[in-house]
């Protein structure tokens, strides 16, 4: 194909076609048998719209605010690991793209451009840059990426929660996968700098990498209480897909959380995350901002997410294609084309502003996955063998 990509879809088949397939595999697999990843995306198809007309769309307006600021869309650019296997430039030309753009990007902490560098690219130019954070072991380490975006001019920490060990990819547990040696760890490995307390793994397998420096006996009260205690930042726990973490994360603090299943790669079998957002949203109330990611590929999904309760939308993998294609123009790209389509779905639902868009909008499946709740003296396990 030829012509300039036209959807999410065009970009994902040019990225699938010119990736060296050990890389495209990183990027693409879910864990195990993929259906949490590909339900994700077909979810969405699920819930109809519910459009009016003869409303007055000549002037539409995807601004927002998000954790009090404005910013120019609900769309965002999800943490994603090593932007430089995509292409050279690596998270600089995300981090270009995203404020040229006006989407919030949250930055990985397994960046290959250091934290730094990355939101010297953009910043001044009225977006938001968050810092995700993995918690480390030893807590030196987290504690040191915490001052160091403070100093740099991150706006939240996003501690990621669903990956206290790295779900099961079975292309790269076949291939034991890991980046190529030009590709580092930009904040924590450079020719520079090489940070005590992280381990690497000596044959560069990336799931061993993680495995030994994520602290898997993380809780609320050791992790976040913790994270409060040592900055003023706001907190957004990612991976939450329950009302009851959500309760959590309010009694814990916490100013957002995001609705994610780390795009299908952590634990196969939970909801999609557009069939989680309600019951999050719902526990959420308006005590808590709520986030989603996973799956979205078109502008009626943002539209949909938006209109389910969720503040903000963020894509991960369309960014990273986007990269492949072209770098920053690329990843601009990505970010226009759903842009674009999200504002195009606003005309034709009518609904010209960001506030308008609400639960009215949005047919939900009258097919829904109901929760066995445990009876008196009995266990969910009986219940189900009774019925
Ligand atoms: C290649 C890749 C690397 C990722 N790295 C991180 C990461 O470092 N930290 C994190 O919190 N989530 C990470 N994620 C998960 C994304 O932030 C996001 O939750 C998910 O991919 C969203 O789904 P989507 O790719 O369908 O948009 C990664 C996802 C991908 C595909
Ligand atoms: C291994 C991580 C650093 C990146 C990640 O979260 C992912 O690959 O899903």
């Amino acid at each position: 194909m030829n012509a300039e990509p036209v959807c999410i879809k065009d970009l994902e088949e040019i990225a699938s076609r010119v990736m060296p397939s050990g890389m495209w595999d990183y990027y693409d697999s879910g864990a195990n048998g993929q259906q949490t990843k590909a339900e994700n995306e077909s979810a969405f198809g699920h819930y109809r719209l519910h459009p009016r007309m003869l409303r007055d769309v000549s002037a539409i307006s995807t601004e927002t605010t998000v954790l009090g600021q404005r910013v120019k869309t609900p769309l965002g650019v999800s943490p994603c690991a090593m932007h430089r296997l995509a292409h050279d430039d690596g998270e600089a030309a995300t981090s270009r793209a995203a404020s040229r753009s006006g989407s919030i990007m949250i930055l990985s902490t397994f960046s290959t451009v250091s934290l730094e560098d990355v939101i010297a690219q953009g910043s001044g130019r009225g977006t938001q840059y968050w810092m995700q954070l993995y918690v480390y072991r030893d807590r030196s380490v987290t504690e040191s990426i915490v001052r160091r975006a403070e100093r740099a001019g991150y706006k939240a920490l996003v501690v990621t929660v669903d990956a206290p060990v790295l779900g099961r990819r079975l292309a790269d547990a076949r291939r034991k996968f890991g980046p190529p040696p030009h590709v580092q760890l930009a904040n924590f490995f450079t020719p520079q700098r090489s940070t005590a307390g992280v381990y690497l793994d000596p044959d560069g397998e990336f799931s061993k990498t993680f495995g030994a420096n994520l602290d898997r006996a993380l809780t609320w009260t050791n992790g976040i209480d913790w994270l409060r205690s040592i900055t003023s930042l706001p907190i957004v726990v990612k991976g939450v897909l329950t009302a009851e973490d959500t309760r959590l994360a309010i009694e814990h603090g916490c100013a957002g959380v995001m609705v994610s299943n780390h795009g299908g790669r952590q634990l196969d079998g939970t909801l999609a995350t557009i069939d989680a957002l309600p019951q999050v949203v719902e526990a959420a109330g308006d005590q808590i901002e709520v986030y989603m990611d996973g799956g979205v590929r078109r502008g009626t999904d943002i539209f949909k997410a938006l209109a389910l309760g969720a503040r903000a939308v963020f894509v991960a993998r369309p960014v990273l294609w986007g990269l492949v294609y072209k770098g920053e123009d690329g990843a601009y790209l990505a970010l226009g084309l759903l842009q674009k389509e999200l504002e195009t779905a606003m005309m034709l639902a009518g609904a010209p502003s960001i506030a308008d868009i609400d639960e009215s909008y949005v047919y939900r499946p009258a097919r829904r996955w109901v929760r066995l709740e445990p009876a008196k003296g009995g266990s969910a396990r009986r219940i189900a063998a009774k019925l």
